[in-house]
């Protein structure tokens, strides 16, 4: 009998070394389609690093995979193209060009040059869609360069619906946002949602409390607790990481730790 294959992220066993510093220690994870997940834990926790692993931006050992697609072992680009799509905590758009143009060639990647270069009529339905869903219809001729933090990074989520991904990777996609902003963020998530799967890494407690479907606590490597936001914030175990993380008011005021100890 074969095992039935898991529709969403299955990772097992994920450990990353560097020069022999434990970073994450053996981490399984599931991550079902149309969750949003949200990977928390204090600083250095192993949180990026995962998101890393998965997009094969560093070497790892176990296995990773999404649905029947094995991750584990691929580069960049083969991932990418896998439909595995991830953002970073600084924006990386094209300044210069106009929210179309970037729309325009994030679609284009993985299209032969001729493809590229034939005159196209209007705009196509993919990046039309996009435009919709990340709600930059009106900045289409915008240069990216004056857009607004946020919509920088709706811009690159936009890139990744483009392109197809079916997991969307986001790391900290609210930092430096308004709350209108993150708000409207989240709305955005709750869309993609629909129809993908999402890890989010996140700070904000409150976006996570707002927005989490699913959320994971790591610690030092490690898998601290999972579960609703409920019941990871009512985890003793939780709570103790975030006082460990000195009962600072920023742990404090992150809401996973009522008061001082
Ligand atoms: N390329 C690297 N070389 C050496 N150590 C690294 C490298 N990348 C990350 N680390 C270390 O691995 C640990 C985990 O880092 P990671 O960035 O994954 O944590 P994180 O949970 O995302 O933290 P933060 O919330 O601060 O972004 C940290 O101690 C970090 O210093």
């Amino acid at each position: 009998m074969t095992d039935q294959i898991f529709a969403g992220l299955k990772i097992r066993d994920l450990k990353v070394v560097f020069d022999g510093f434990v970073a994450v220690g053996g981490v399984d994870l599931e991550v079902p389609r149309n969750d949003i997940r949200f990977l928390i834990g204090p600083n250095g926790a192993g949180k990026t690093t995962i998101v890393d692993a998965v997009t094969g931006l560093v070497k790892s050992t176990g296995t990773i995979e999404f649905g029947e697609q094995k991750l584990h072992g691929k580069k960049v680009h083969q991932i990418a193209r896998m439909g595995i799509g991830r953002t970073f905590q600084t924006a990386t758009v094209f300044e210069e060009l106009s929210v179309l143009q970037n729309l325009d060639i994030a679609a284009g990647a993985g299209r032969g040059v001729m493809t590229m270069l034939r005159k196209r009529k209007g705009v196509p339905e993919e990046v039309a869609e996009a435009l919709d869903t990340i709600k930059l219809t009106k900045q289409l001729n915008t240069p990216a360069g004056i857009l607004s933090h946020g919509q920088k990074q709706w811009l690159e989520i936009g890139m990744l619906l483009v392109q197809d991904s079916k997991l969307l990777l986001l790391d900290e996609p609210v930092a430096g946002m308004s709350h209108d902003e993150r708000d409207a963020t989240g709305e955005l998530l709750n869309e993609i949602a629909g129809t993908r799967t999402v890890v989010v890494v996140e700070h904000d407690m409150d976006f996570m409390r707002k927005f989490a479907r699913s959320v994971t606590v790591l610690h030092q490597g490690t898998k601290l607790s999972e579960g609703t936001v409920a019941e990871v914030q009512g985890d003793p175990k939780v709570q103790e990481v975030y006082l460990g993380q000195a009962a600072t008011e920023e742990a404090i005021a992150s809401g996973m730790v009522k008061e001082k100890a």
